[in-house]
């Protein structure tokens, strides 16, 4: 992932410090754009080790339309814990908009069957996306994620936004629309989501997994991730590892942690880092 690598690079040659909602402050550039060829291995970070399971179980868990960490903490993902409340509830975040995205007679739409059904019955289509950013759920940003939650809000407005997919000599490609992008902590996740989520629709929908596309509006490094950037920096890439999905599950509902294999990941080690919240 020399791309990823080039991200960070920019951010530290041409980033404008900024002040944050957090508090923590970082550096900041706006608008840019990277791709990654699933041809070329699954794109899951060699310079620093990640935790694969925590981000399929998160993909599992925002199509299942789930928006509380009850069943993230069951299987092993503490990743959302911060924004939950007591009650381990997050408000109607990516889940809750993807799968049952509310009408006004009091129905839900699922965006998620629309793309699917798009990719099988009409593949050249330009409409082919779905979207989280539901205005009317948006959390205000006064107040903490747990008492926009109490008030039936999201507890963060969502960061990978908008999810675009192409298909094209019986290839599927993907674009994700990341509007602010932790760039150490939180990119490497949304990238190798993207990939799978590509690859089990592709599965789901008799195609080969294409190009990934990721966009990033603010992409930003905090100020206390700066030392952990400059050792990622340090190391070189090696190969990637490739994923294998070992069944056809019946729907892209239906997939567990134990349909993925992934083989020849040997990443560094793992890089600490606080996440700002
Ligand atoms: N500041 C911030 N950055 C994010 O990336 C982020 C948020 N907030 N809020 C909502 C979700 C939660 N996400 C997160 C949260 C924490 C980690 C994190 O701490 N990752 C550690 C390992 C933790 C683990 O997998 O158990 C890492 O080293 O990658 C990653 C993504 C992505 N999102
Ligand atoms: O999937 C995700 C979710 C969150 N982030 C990061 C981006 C920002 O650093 C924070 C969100 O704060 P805002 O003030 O709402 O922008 O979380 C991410 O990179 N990826």
């Amino acid at each position: 992932m020399k791309q990823y690598l080039e991200l960070l690079q920019d951010i530290l040659d041409n980033g404008v410090a900024k002040s944050d909602r957090t508090g923590t402050g970082t550096l900041s550039v706006f608008g840019r754009q990277f791709r990654h060829n699933l041809d070329d291995g699954f794109p899951l970070l060699t310079t620093k080790k990640l935790h694969f399971k925590s981000i399929a179980n998160e993909l599992i868990w925002f199509l299942s339309g789930d928006t509380n960490t009850r069943w993230l903490k069951e299987n092993g993902v503490s990743i959302w814990d911060e924004w939950a409340t007591e009650t381990g509830d997050l408000g109607p975040l990516y889940g809750a908009q993807w799968t049952a995205w509310p009408t006004r007679d009091g129905g839900t739409i699922n965006q998620i069957d629309y793309v699917i059904d798009c990719l099988r019955n009409n593949p050249d289509s330009r409409r082919i996306l779905f979207h989280a950013w539901n205005v009317e759920f948006l959390p205000d940003e006064k107040l903490s994620p747990q008492d926009n939650v109490r008030a039936g809000r999201m507890a963060l407005p969502p960061c990978h936004l908008l999810y675009q997919f192409y298909v094209a000599n019986g290839r599927l490609s993907s674009q994700l629309l990341i509007r602010s992008s932790d760039s150490f902590l939180g990119l490497p996740y949304n990238t190798a989501s993207l990939a799978l989520l590509t690859t089990m629709l592709a599965q789901q929908c008799d195609l080969e997994p294409g190009e990934i596309i990721i966009c990033t509006g603010d992409s930003h490094i905090y100020s206390n991730h700066l030392e952990q950037v400059r050792e990622q920096l340090s190391r070189s890439p090696t190969t990637l590892p490739r994923l294998e999905i070992l069944r056809r599950p019946a729907s892209i509902y239906d997939y567990r942690f134990e349909d993925f294999s992934l083989s020849g990941y040997h990443p560094q080690p793992h890089i600490a880092a606080p996440v700002a919240v």
